[in-house]
């Protein structure tokens, strides 16, 4: 049988990479073998993530470093949105022309809309990829609705607890759990309801069981194949004794459930003196915790915390040590902690964390709630970060039993899910 290939092109960040990878990998698994998944990434992309395991139809091509780095590109965000949205289109088309394969079909991070003048140039199909919830894809689909409601692009300060309940899909929502969005910022957003009539397809990382109102929503009003592939989260692979990390050896000294693992995102994070409070909360609540911050190194906690510039997550995730994820609630990491069991304290930042915040604290009750005024850049306080960590961390508690009820629940669905990532989904790109 002839060889053909599909080119894939993430947003270059991890919370979109990640994913992405792991969807090849599935893809992959599902291939009747002649089908080659070339991965577009920068040369420093290729560096961070080129030596991790992947399947041999699995392989990267690259572009040059034409995008602000990833070490400091958080100094200027709309800088950086902003060359993803202008820089990538002509060296991604030089990759295309140099490419041996016919392709069959490109699969897109959404994010770079770009790419469909590309694939029409090309006449390809193209699938997009959309690494956030289906419920902030309704959301953000119908930015039209919350325009004419009056509930974005405009001062909202006094009016955080009117409902957002005209949505499809989506349950009624407050103002105050949805990030403020500027005009600005929408620049380098997607126009999804020009994206979607010019799309073969719509990929969603969710699991079906627990979004299946928006997803359902979403499938009629679209009118379009819309695949849900589970949680969507890489295998681990085994680990040897001797590659073990320091925190993995450090997590296994721990009791059962006692550690709390905190990390507040690879994208934007929170300012120091939030990280000072954090630090003395942490402290001064007597919870052991291992923290990926890289600006606090070198502070010493003793034999109570550690702290690490980076960890492989799920693997923390997954150690029976930990008990508690403190996250800012970025997609991928709330289905880690559902597929791991683990229930969360939710620190959302921006974008699409509120939301995720709100389903985790309100919706699936998985999670407890960190950061209550959202929308503000109020600090949270030490003494509160305190007694909010070991109320949260206490195995004894009525309430958190009941909440590692329904976690467990949850975790349960999650797994069972992720065995059967629905049940056409491997024929999608075969048309
Ligand atoms: O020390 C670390 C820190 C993170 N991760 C992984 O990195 C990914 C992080 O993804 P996510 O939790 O989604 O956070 P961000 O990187 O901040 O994700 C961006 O992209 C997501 C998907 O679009 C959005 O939901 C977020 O709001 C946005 O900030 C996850 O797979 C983590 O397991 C690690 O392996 N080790």
């Amino acid at each position: 049988m002839a060889m053909n290939q599909v080119v894939v092109m993430p947003y270059p960040a991890r919370g979109h990479l990640n994913p992405l990878m792991s969807l090849c990998d599935l893809l992959s698994s599902r291939s009747d073998g002649t089908t080659i998944f070339t991965v577009v990434v920068t040369e420093e992309w290729l560096g961070l993530i080129g030596s991790d395991p992947k399947p041999d139809n699995v392989r990267f091509a690259t572009i040059p470093n034409v995008i602000p780095s990833e070490h400091g590109r958080g100094s200027d965000m709309i800088g950086f949105l902003t060359a993803v949205q202008t820089k990538i289109e002509a060296p991604f088309e030089e990759v295309l022309d140099q490419l041996k394969l016919p392709v069959k079909l490109i699969i897109a991070d959404a994010f770079l809309s770009w790419i469909l003048d590309v694939a029409d140039r090309r006449n390809i199909p193209v699938a997009a990829y959309w690494a956030m919830s289906a419920s902030m894809f309704t959301m953000w689909y119908h930015v039209d609705l919350l325009e004419q409601h009056r509930h974005i692009f405009v001062d909202l300060s006094e009016r955080e607890e009117e409902w957002i309940d005209y949505i499809p899909g989506l349950p009624p929502t407050k103002v105050a759990d949805m990030s403020p969005v500027t005009r600005e910022q929408l620049h380098v957003s997607p126009n999804l309801i020009a994206m979607m009539k010019r799309v073969q397809s719509l990929l969603l990382p969710t699991i079906y069981e627990l979004e299946h109102e928006a997803v359902d929503a979403l499938r009629s009003e679209l009118n379009k194949p819309i695949y849900t592939f589970g949680p969507n989260i890489r295998q681990l692979q085994p680990q040897s004794h001797e590659s073990k990390s320091k925190y993995m050896t450090w997590l296994d000294s721990k009791p059962p459930n006692s550690v709390l693992y905190i990390c507040l995102g690879s994208f934007l994070s929170v300012s120091t003196s939030q990280m000072d409070e954090i630090a003395a909360g942490l402290k001064q609540s007597g919870v052991k915790f291992l923290w990926v911050a890289k600006g606090r190194l070198n502070e010493s906690f003793g034999d109570e915390g550690l702290v690490v510039e980076w960890c492989d997550q799920i693997r923390v995730l997954l150690h029976s040590s930990v008990g508690g994820f403190w996250s800012h609630c970025g997609w991928n990491s709330v289905k880690e902690s559902v597929y791991s069991g683990v229930p969360m304290l939710t620190f959302p930042i921006f974008a699409d964390q509120p939301l995720n915040s709100k389903v985790v604290v309100d919706d699936w009750r998985n999670g407890w709630k960190m950061k209550k005024e959202l929308r503000r850049n109020n600090l949270v306080k030490r003494g509160e970060i305190a007694e909010i960590v070991s109320r949260f961390m206490d195995n004894e508690s009525v309430e958190r039993r009941e909440m590692v009820e329904r976690v467990k629940n949850l975790r349960d669905v999650c797994r069972v899910t992720s065995t059967y990532p629905q049940r056409d989904f491997s024929n999608f790109y075969s048309s």
